[in-house]
């Protein structure tokens, strides 16, 4: 079984409007998708599509965190939240005529100390029946910058496979317990060492030293361009053909996702490469966040090209 950590769950809705946005106008939404989020959630949702066996935990509270439970029951996505006395956040996400995406992300509520030590507690028992887990995205108020790294080294402790995908402090703190594997941009690898990424070359350099440093498996997103990624098997990038992107939210929880079923499959890096490029390029077909049709997948699977550096 796959579990994912989801500490800031989120209620997302995606709004379509017909025109583009300006500040000072009011602006009326022509449909609009409701999603269990947080990265994490949209991670989940994928996981399930790939046909693999997920549970998803973190913490939910209040109307909007019941919500989530029951969009997650739904989709026959099995869940353990610890439940907060705080409520659960919405996030929005605004597509215009031309399917250019502005977010909102609320912050979460907070997480008190007696919440957050039951999460460890039950999360310590679930590590049992599990074989990867996936860590993912921002943390509520309440809870310690190091906490990724704590989780980390539980999961670590029981030889088990996690990846983490966060950014910021959160990010520099959880490599310290080397996760199995990291999928940062290059925003969030230029923030993470520190240094200006400006080339291909510096995106490679940068992702071998972050490899060196003790983690497996360093995959950076290229958004259209694909995928790079560093293991003791080598350095190979997966380009997917040209498609016709209609929403990229939710393309980052995809390949994140179809690395963690490659992981369960027992797939070696480049096959798990090639299979979270053609997913998370499919995923960038639909409109719906975290979510992608497997024929879609298929044609693309078919396209990639896989390139050896
Ligand atoms: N326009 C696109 N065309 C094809 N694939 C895409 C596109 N945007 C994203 N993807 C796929 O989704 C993956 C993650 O997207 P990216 O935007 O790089 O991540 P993040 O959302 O974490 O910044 C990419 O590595 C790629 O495989
Ligand atoms: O969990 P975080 O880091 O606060 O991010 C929350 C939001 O980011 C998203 O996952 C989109 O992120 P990506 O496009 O980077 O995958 C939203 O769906 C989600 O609610």
């Amino acid at each position: 079984m796959i579990t994912t950590i989801t500490l800031n769950v989120s209620v997302d809705k995606a709004y379509h409007i017909n025109e583009t946005v300006e500040s000072g106008k009011v602006i009326r939404v022509a449909t609009c998708n409701m999603t269990a989020g947080g990265k994490g959630l949209n991670v989940s949702r994928v996981i399930k599509m790939c046909g693999e066996d997920v549970l998803a935990t973190g913490f939910v509270g209040g109307h909007t965190g019941a919500l989530v439970e029951d969009l997650l029951q739904k989709d026959e996505i099995k869940s353990k939240f610890v439940h907060t006395k705080g409520e659960t956040r919405n996030c929005i996400n605004i597509l215009d005529q031309d399917n250019v995406s502005t977010e909102f992300l609320e912050p979460g509520a907070p997480v008190s100390e007696e919440e957050k030590n039951l999460f460890i507690k039950e999360f310590d028992e679930i590590l049992d029946k599990t074989n990867v887990v996936t860590i993912s995205g921002s943390s509520p108020q309440g809870l310690d910058k190091d906490i990724y790294r704590v989780l980390i080294d539980m999961v670590k402790k029981k030889g088990k496979k996690v990846i983490l995908d966060t950014s910021g402090e959160l990010l520099k703190e959880g490599i310290k317990a080397c996760p199995t594997m990291i999928k940062p941009n290059s925003e969030e690898m230029e923030s993470l060492l520190g240094v200006g990424i400006n080339n291909r070359e510096e995106i490679i350099n940068s992702a071998i030293k972050l490899h060196k440093s003790g983690i497996e498996i360093v995959v950076v997103s290229l958004g259209g361009e694909g995928a790079l990624l560093v293991s003791e098997d080598g350095i190979y990038q997966g380009k997917p053909p040209k498609i016709e992107a209609v929403n990229t939210v939710g393309c980052g929880d995809s390949m994140v996702a179809a690395f963690a079923v490659g992981f369960e499959r027992g797939y070696s890096p480049v096959e798990s490469l090639k299979y979270a490029v053609s997913v998370s390029a499919a995923n960038a077909l639909t409109s719906s966040t975290g979510s992608f049709i497997k024929e879609d997948a298929y044609k693309i699977f078919e396209d990639i090209k896989i390139i050896k550096i």
